[in-house]
């Protein structure tokens, strides 16, 4: 029997813009997307009845239609007339409802894993395509590496990776919707908007002191001002040391990120009082 695995990715954000609210009720964003090596695996295998059959050991995640992964290989099904089945096993490692894309790189490694498990031949402009039907940063999960995302997220224009660090990620219990994160934002009454330009220039030189310097969310206005607990593990990010420190997307996640590996074992050890959820990991680079 056939069987191809994937690897997922989480995502994080080292800026993030809102330029305004679209008539589609979308918001025009702005934002330098890189991935992190804490990541979900997929195993995809040949079912020969015509089901899409999904298992994770994650209890806490949906295995119907409403799984990303389900409905990245329904849509590939459909548009390329696939008549065999498949069955889908989720390793899920990365936090869920983070702001760290987890389903997002699910749907884009099912994307990926299918296209050769099915030999469709289809190219990764192509699956980024199908993957913008299905949400907005999946195009960017599909393409991996560093990118300036724009329109919706789904525009993406590849830039060179950051210097390589540790980046030390901490998720607070509480789950975040990031349409109620968008919809609460107030546009076009930011004060302050973080400078792309200045954080791709900064990834340009390689100068990690000015991509700490640079980091810059406008969701954090929302999510910080509701769950004060965000703003509290940022506080105790930025005194156990932590050269930089953002909340990752809409939120709750919040990484920190660190030069020195001598930093690490104090900074996580410092937060896991906080929180039960602290994930050191490297750059995807
Ligand atoms: C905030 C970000 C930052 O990378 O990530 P997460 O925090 O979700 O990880 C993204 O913009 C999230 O992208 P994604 O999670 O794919 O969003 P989608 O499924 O397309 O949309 C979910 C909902 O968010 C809102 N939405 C999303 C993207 C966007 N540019 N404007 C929006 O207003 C819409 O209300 C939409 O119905
Ligand atoms: N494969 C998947 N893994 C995780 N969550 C998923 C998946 N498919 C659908 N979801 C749903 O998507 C929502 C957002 O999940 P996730 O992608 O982890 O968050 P975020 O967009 O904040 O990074 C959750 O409510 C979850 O139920």
């Amino acid at each position: 029997m056939n069987k191809v695995y994937e690897k997922a990715p989480a995502k994080i954000n080292l800026s993030l813009d809102v330029l305004r609210k679209r008539d589609d009720g979308y918001h025009e964003v702005e934002m330098i997307m890189t991935m992190v090596d804490l990541a979900d695996r997929l195993e995809m295998s040949e079912l020969p009845r015509d089901q899409i059959v999904l298992s994770s050991q994650a209890g806490f995640i949906p295995l119907d239609e409403k799984n990303l992964a389900f409905q990245a290989a329904r849509l590939l099904k459909e548009r390329c007339g696939v008549k065999q089945g498949v069955y889908i096993h989720l390793d899920k490692h990365i936090p869920v409802a983070a702001g760290l894309a987890g389903g997002s790189s699910d749907a884009a490694a099912a994307l990926r894993g299918l296209n050769r498990l099915w030999q469709l031949g289809l190219t990764t402009a192509q699956l980024e395509e199908l993957g913008a039907e299905l949400g907005s940063d999946i195009p960017f999960c599909i393409r991996g590496g560093t990118a300036i995302a724009r329109g919706r997220g789904e525009q993406l224009e590849t830039i060179d990776n950051p210097p390589q660090c540790w980046v030390v990620l901490a998720k607070p219990p509480i789950n975040v919707s990031t349409a109620e994160v968008y919809g609460k934002l107030r546009a076009n009454e930011l004060k302050e908007h973080p400078s792309i330009a200045g954080m791709a220039d900064a990834i340009k030189r390689q100068s990690f002191a000015d991509i700490c310097a640079r980091l810059g969310n406008v969701l954090e206005s929302v999510t910080l001002d509701r769950y004060p607990e965000v703003r509290q593990i940022k506080e105790v990010m930025m005194k156990l040391g932590a050269d930089g420190v953002l909340m990752s997307g809409s939120g709750p996640t919040v990484f920190g990120l660190v030069s020195k590996e001598s930093k690490i074992s104090r900074l996580y050890n410092g937060l896991r009082g906080f929180c039960k959820e602290v994930y050191a990991v490297r750059l995807l680079t």
